[in-house]
């Protein structure tokens, strides 16, 4: 058997939301920025008050850190070093005394704290149920799943970050200003020493937090294509077991969850970039204040001023900074990208049920489409590992528009392949194509129709039970069934279209010509029959498969009796052995085997084909 067209399938495409980018090219911090803080003003604007008072208790942290070094300062100076004990003593208790009122403060702080972040978290959550509601209204289905990761996950990874980066930059700003005026107060020549590396590091740190926000962005990005793609297959998951997708899903959710991991590594490398700054920020000026300790004391710097410097950098600034730049690489980050999520305009599309790469088109002629409804190429499956291949590196090609028959003893495998080109059973090794594309089983339902020997009839009227596979079928539509397939008899038997039908009152020819009604009003081009007429006459069988194949187009069946191979354009004959196809008039002469089962007139013997 030739393969006659070779068409590579692309690469793994990422689901849609991994793919996102809302502006290729640009630096996502500063449009995300941009846009956080466009829509932060107003919120902050809203409330001035409670900004202006969490400015008044942090203001206690201003004096706190200025009296902490400047008291130390002077109790060595004016007193220890002075001979003076009581005067240091009393300047150290002024300095703890400057450290009483942190109680207070912190309480006051929070209670403020609370009132910025609550109303935050509201709003985000208030916005995402709203875009999901919208959503939703589309069309059934549509809501999006990224807003039930906006809803829980993100709207809280948005107060963390939010609190977090509040309580920071306040404590930063007052600390450090009351650390650098407590130094301008001692000796205005100490900032020469300790700004530089200071400077330095918070330049390193903000260089950082591009590259930090865009592994933000790809992790968020990650988590949610995980999260939608998982909410998909959880509700899909008795399609995925009866079309043997498992595998197919399986290997996409490990794809996802790879891409987040490949998303946390990076942005620990980036972390550890940040470390590095918060170093040169905190670790450094206490180091370069020591080198420069000589230069400054023959320069008029008293031995209390120094350890006051010490003191702030080491007690107040080094703190300060360290909590900063952590909460800003780390929470700050991902609440910009968060926000940048909620703000985003266009709601987060869901994953593809399978990789886009995968979409089976509806299988046309002509135009350059493949001229093969479904290809095998080198397959091999076996029931187990160590089992021995039922189907062995087989190449095989079903023509579109052509009627093929599949021969065999029973056992050999006939079932196994239907399965196989029917993308039901997933090859061990080796492709299936369908029209020159990947088979994907999740969306098999618009491209092919199994029917299997045992019909499956619901307890519902017949009109329903056919159009089964098409719920949209017209009256019209469903009389041509009719007609076609010679169902008639049954339709006047059970009392009419719309007549509740009771499947135990069927006989089994009955349920499967109720079967390959639905074949027969399927849409899908090509039908797979898996000794699905058994049940019927000779007669009936040879007018099902013509209306099938005058309607399906491509048609495969695994043969039940003589006729249907006789009637294929095309015959596989199984023999155990070897896998033979040729036409019926070609294949006595290739097939010991088909010239044997074609000698016996009526039901082939030995088949298994009851
Ligand atoms: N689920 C299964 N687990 C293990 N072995 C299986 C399974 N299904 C089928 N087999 C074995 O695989 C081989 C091929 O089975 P398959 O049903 O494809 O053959 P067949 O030609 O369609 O047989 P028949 O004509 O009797 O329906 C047989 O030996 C069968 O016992």
């Amino acid at each position: 058997m030739t393969v006659e067209q070779h068409t590579e399938a692309p690469p793994l495409a990422p689901p849609r939301a991994a793919r996102r980018t809302k502006h290729p090219g640009r630096d996502p911090w500063a449009g995300a920025l941009g846009r956080v803080l466009r829509e932060g003003r107003p919120f902050l604007r809203a409330r001035r008050g409670v900004v202006v008072r969490l400015a008044g208790w942090s203001a206690l942290e201003f004096g706190q850190t200025f009296l902490g070094g400047y008291g130390v300062a002077r109790a060595l100076d004016d007193g220890f070093l002075a001979g003076r004990p009581g005067v240091g003593l009393l300047w150290l208790l002024v300095a703890v005394a400057a450290t009483l009122p942190a109680g207070a403060a912190t309480r006051g702080v929070f209670g403020r704290l609370a009132d910025l972040v609550e109303p935050f978290r509201d709003g985000l959550v208030r916005r995402a149920v709203a875009r999901a509601l919208a959503d939703a209204l589309e069309g059934p289905g549509e809501a999006s799943s990224g807003a039930v990761s906006q809803v829980t996950h993100q709207s809280e990874i948005a107060r963390d970050g939010w609190a977090g980066t509040v309580l920071a930059l306040r404590s930063f700003v007052f600390t450090t200003a009351g650390a650098l005026a407590g130094m301008a107060a001692l000796e205005p020549r100490l900032l020469l020493v300790v700004l530089p590396p200071v400077a330095v590091g918070v330049a390193l740190f903000a260089a950082t937090l591009g590259p930090m926000a865009a592994r933000q962005h790809a992790y968020l990005t990650a988590d949610e294509a995980y999260a939608g793609y998982v909410g998909q297959t959880a509700s899909a998951l008795r399609d995925i077991a009866a079309t043997g997708a498992r595998d197919e899903v399986s290997a996409t959710a490990r794809d996802l969850t790879l891409r987040q991991a490949r998303a946390a590594r990076q942005l620990a490398r980036w972390s550890a970039v940040r470390i590095g700054a918060t170093a040169l920020c905190g670790r450094v000026p206490p180091v370069v204040l020591l080198f420069a300790a000589p230069w400054l004391l023959d320069h008029g710097l008293t031995g209390g001023a120094l350890v006051g410097a010490l003191t702030y950098l080491t007690q107040a600034l080094a703190p300060a900074v360290h909590a900063l730049m952590s909460v800003l690489g780390t929470a700050g980050g991902r609440l910009v990208v968060v926000l940048d999520r909620f703000t985003d305009p266009v709601p987060p599309p869901r994953p593809d049920p399978v990789p886009a790469a995968r979409a089976v088109p509806p299988a046309r002629s002509g135009g350059g489409a493949p001229r093969h409804e479904a290809e095998l190429r080198g397959v091999t499956f076996a029931y187990g590992p160590g089992a021995r291949p039922v189907v062995d590196r087989l190449d095989l090609c079903v023509r579109r528009g052509e009627r093929l028959a599949v021969v065999g003893p029973s056992g050999v495998g006939k079932s196994t392949l239907a399965g196989l080109i029917a993308a039901v059973v997933p090859p061990d090794e080796g492709r299936v194509l369908w029209s020159g594309r990947p088979a994907a089983p999740v969306e098999a339902a618009s491209v092919r129709t199994l029917l299997p020997q045992r019909a499956f009839v619901f307890s519902a009227s017949l009109r329903d039970n056919l159009r089964y596979l098409r719920p949209g079928a017209t009256d019209r539509e469903i009389a041509e069934t009719v007609g076609a397939l010679g169902l008639g008899a049954l339709v006047d038997r059970v009392g009419g279209l719309d007549a509740p039908v009771t499947p135990g009152h069927l006989s089994r020819g009955e349920r499967q010509l109720v079967a390959l009604g639905r074949a027969h009003l399927s849409t899908a081009p090509l039908v797979v029959l898996d000794e699905a007429t058994s049940g019927l006459d000779p007669v009936t069988e040879a007018r099902v498969e013509d209306a099938l194949a005058d309607r399906a187009r491509t048609l495969v069946v695994i043969a039940h009796r003589p006729g249907s191979a006789r009637r294929a354009d095309r015959v596989v004959v199984m023999d155990g052995t070897h896998v033979v196809c040729g036409t019926p008039a070609e294949l006595p002469a290739l097939s010991p085997f088909y010239r044997e089962l074609t000698g016996v007139p009526g039901r082939w013997p030995g088949t298994g084909n009851r």
